[in-house]
């Protein structure tokens, strides 16, 4: 499914990965964050190969999958707090707006609270490579304005940003890789495959 896709990537770089349903743009991104092998191709970080350290790999990105993460019974600062690593947690929330929600439990969250908590985890990794799967999945126009915002702060200070959308997304001069799509066959195969690089 992901047979030929090359790809690679400079400080403040962008790049949108589109296509219909089934494509394969979350297992891309899955592929790129180092939770699944390629059955064939390499993921590159400065040359090095991400799967043979994955945990240099895994300091270097920040994963937005379509599931929140959070820990239903434990507050949003509890949250973040697991992730945090001594970081201070109020920029993260102040960028999506979450400050007066900090201390209610995740479970009392709306659907797009969630995901605002789920992209303050995001910033709060102060990773190099965000790779988000359907980032604005859920929000309202303000909450998308803010992510935008975070985006922006993100790529001027170097930082690589790598998302699927069905939507417009708000990020200026993105590049684009548009994935056809396969047909049922080769997806019931399991053709997984996968190049990558990045400088
Ligand atoms: N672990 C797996 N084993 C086998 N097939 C899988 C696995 N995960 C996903 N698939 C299949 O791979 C294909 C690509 O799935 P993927 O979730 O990457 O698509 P997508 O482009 O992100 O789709 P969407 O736009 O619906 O989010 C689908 O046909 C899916 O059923």
């Amino acid at each position: 499914m992901l047979d030929g896709v090359s790809l690679a990537m400079d400080a403040g770089d962008a790049m949108l990965l589109t296509g219909p349903n089934g494509a394969g743009k979350s297992t891309l991104l899955r592929v790129l964050a180092g939770l699944r092998k390629p059955d064939s191709g390499r993921i590159l970080w400065h040359g090095a190969d991400a799967f043979e350290d994955r945990s240099m790999h895994a300091r270097h990105i920040a994963y937005l999958g379509h599931q929140e993460a959070l820990k239903p019974g434990l507050t949003l600062t509890e949250n973040l707090s697991l992730f945090a690593r001594g970081r201070p947690l109020a920029p993260a929330l102040e960028a999506f707006e979450l400050l007066e929600l900090r201390e209610l439990p995740a479970r009392l969250l709306s659907a797009g609270q969630k995901r605002r908590a789920a992209l303050a985890r995001i910033v709060l990794a102060d990773a190099a490579l965000w790779l988000l799967d359907e980032p604005s999945l859920g929000l309202d126009a303000r909450a998308v304005e803010r992510l935008g915002e975070a985006l922006a702060l993100h790529r001027r200070t170097g930082g690589m940003v790598i998302a699927t959308t069905h939507v417009p997304l708000p990020l200026p001069e993105a590049g684009a890789l548009a994935l056809p799509g396969a047909p049922l066959e080769a997806a019931i195969d399991g053709a997984w495959g996968a190049a990558g690089a990045w400088a």
